[in-house]
């Protein structure tokens, strides 16, 4: 199984790239854990929110296979413990599914047409974070999964 993180644009901050760099490294690679940047939108500041997003969608749903599991990583969706979320990946690794691939949104969130897509919602926090630091704490839990799921002490609860 693959894991795909999709973010809209760059991580322009040396510092989180730095510390995601540092988590994805010490991710086994059986985990097949990958991060894709699309490039930003072009012309984004003249666009309204609801375009933006839109535009944002289509460049999400180019990168994503009809088969593909998608979660929206969103402030809204539900939430788990980091035990719960291990759990849940490593169900996933024992299915038939080929890729997970998690979205993270743009600077307003989601159009309706990838939530229509999505087939579920997951949130962080019930607070909202930018679209930059929530790649850093996902890819954490990422490897916090996987330092459960071999049962290290990297964990402790
Ligand atoms: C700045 S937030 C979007 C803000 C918001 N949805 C709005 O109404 O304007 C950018 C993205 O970061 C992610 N995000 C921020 N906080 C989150 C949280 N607590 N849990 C999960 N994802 C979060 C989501 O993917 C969100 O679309």
């Amino acid at each position: 199984m693959r894991i795909n993180l999709i973010c809209i644009g760059k991580t322009d901050d040396k510092e989180i790239s730095r510390l995601i760099q540092y988590y994805q490294n010490r991710l086994p690679k059986h985990w097949n854990f990958e991060v894709t940047e699309i490039p930003d939108v072009k012309n984004a500041k003249n666009l309204s929110p609801e375009l933006l997003k839109k535009e944002e969608g289509k460049l999400f749903l180019m990168l994503t296979e009809n088969s593909d599991h998608v979660v929206l990583l969103d402030e809204k969706g539900k939430q788990f413990t980091s035990r719960e979320f291990a759990a849940k990946i490593d169900n996933w690794m024992n299915s038939s599914l080929k890729k997970i691939s998690f979205f993270i949104g743009g600077a307003y969130g989601f159009s309706e047409e990838i939530y229509q897509r999505a087939n579920e919602k997951m949130s962080l926090s019930k607070m909202t974070f930018t679209h930059q630091m929530i790649r850093l704490f996902f890819v954490e839990q990422i490897y916090r999964a996987d330092q459960i799921l071999q049962g290290k002490p990297y964990h402790n609860d």
